[in-house]
């Protein structure tokens, strides 16, 4: 689309008129397939209205933490085959999945030219000229490769200022070809990589819980896996819109890996504390489902991204573990090994078509599945 064009859907959506049909400036926008990064690149310096979020989301964007000043912590994966040192490496990662939901680990064999390679292909991807990227422009999330802008544009209270590009890797394998050239190497590249991070992520926190290392394998847990390619440009007005809505993830776990530009913030004791970004440092946090099997032993915890103020873009590299693509017929909630008298079970079981609705027939930021299925005493 003609940069004119993109500076008209901003200026017709934020015209301030009462007679502004949101629905229909919404659809435009998708329909226009140039995402966020097209109304960024078109020069306004407004955002259209439907971006704009409650002055109650916005009141305290500025962190009042960061991670360098009380941590979240960062973990040393390199010893996780010592059988002397790892003990100590589950409780580090236990504690961390109780306290906070999050922890960065460093030392998880990552190559440091894959990381940077795979950010730069995210932003290569993102950078294409508008007329190739739209080709992958998809809002159904069906399998295989879309790019899109805010998966609950239709349902959300407030867009946020971000695109991203996905691909599912499991369980039905990726096929290369259909991902863009232009990262194609980079994300199967990438996809080898963080398999095993987060496999081995995921056994340890298995063990954290008392139970057999392979036990989440044994669930299939580690089978579903969805790459996601984030992208979050300059935003002229970031003080009125967020990058990412405030959210849990609705999986087990899931492992992020962003640029040097700042803007993830999560929730922790009623405040939002800043994630810093550090250079080959993986940012890994639990999800939804890993709170309920765990019986609330493991946080789901809320994080946002503030919008991007700064010139230079933000990128993320995501691979989310087991998000809502189960075997037919399964059912899940707190693991048995992990309920007692002592210790009853705080949820319900739920089934996959549960999981499935609640997720896309919401905002991503309005209640999870976590406070529907919480057993009230
Ligand atoms: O891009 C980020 O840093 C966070 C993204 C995120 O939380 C998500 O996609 O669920
Ligand atoms: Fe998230």
């Amino acid at each position: 689309m003609a940069t004119a064009a993109a500076a008209s859907l901003v200026a017709d959506a934020s015209n301030g008129s009462t007679t502004y049909d949101r629905m229909k400036a919404i659809k435009e926008f998708d329909e226009a397939k140039i995402g966020v990064k097209g109304l960024s690149d078109s020069g306004a310096d407004t955002i259209p209205e439907y971006f704009r979020h409650p002055q109650s989301s916005l009141s305290d964007l500025k962190p009042v933490r960061t991670s360098t000043a009380k941590g979240i912590p960062v973990i040393d994966l390199s010893s996780l085959n010592d059988l002397a040192q790892r003990p100590k490496i589950v409780q580090q990662v236990k504690d961390a999945a109780k306290t906070w939901g999050f922890f960065q680990v460093v030392n998880h064999g990552v190559p440091t030219s894959v990381l940077d390679s795979t950010l730069e292909a995210v932003k290569n991807f993102h950078e294409l000229p508008q007329e190739v990227k739209s080709k992958y422009y998809k809002r159904q999330e069906l399998g295989g490769v879309a790019y899109t802008s805010n998966n609950d544009l239709y349902r959300s209270s407030a867009a946020s200022w971000h695109d991203y590009i996905q691909a599912w890797l499991s369980p039905v394998p990726l096929n290369e070809e259909d991902l863009p050239e232009v990262c194609r190497k980079e994300v199967v590249a990438w996809n080898g990589h963080v398999k095993g991070v987060g496999e081995a992520v995921m056994e340890v926190l298995s063990e954290g819980l008392g139970l057999d290392k392979g036990k989440f394998k044994e669930l299939s847990f580690p089978d579903i896996r969805l790459f996601v390619g984030s992208y979050y440009p300059y935003c002229p007005q970031s003080d009125l819109t967020l990058g990412l809505t405030s959210h849990t993830d609705p999986g087990v776990v899931t492992v992020l890996l962003p640029n040097e530009v700042k803007g993830l913030q999560i929730r922790h004791d009623g405040e939002w504390v800043e994630i810093e970004p550090v250079p080959g440092r993986l940012i890994v946090n639990v999800g939804d489902l890993l709170q309920i099997v765990s019986n609330g032993e493991y946080s789901s915890v809320e994080h946002r991204v503030v919008a991007n103020g700064s010139k230079e873009p933000r990128v993320s590299a995501i691979v989310f573990f087991n998000l809502y693509r189960w075997r037919e017929g399964d059912v899940y909630g707190p693991l048995p090994e992990l309920v007692s008298a002592e210790r009853p079970a705080i949820y319900r079981d739920f089934t996959k078509e549960e999981f499935n609705s609640n997720f896309y027939s919401k905002g991503l930021d309005s209640k999870s599945l976590v406070d529907k299925i919480k057993i009230v005493n």
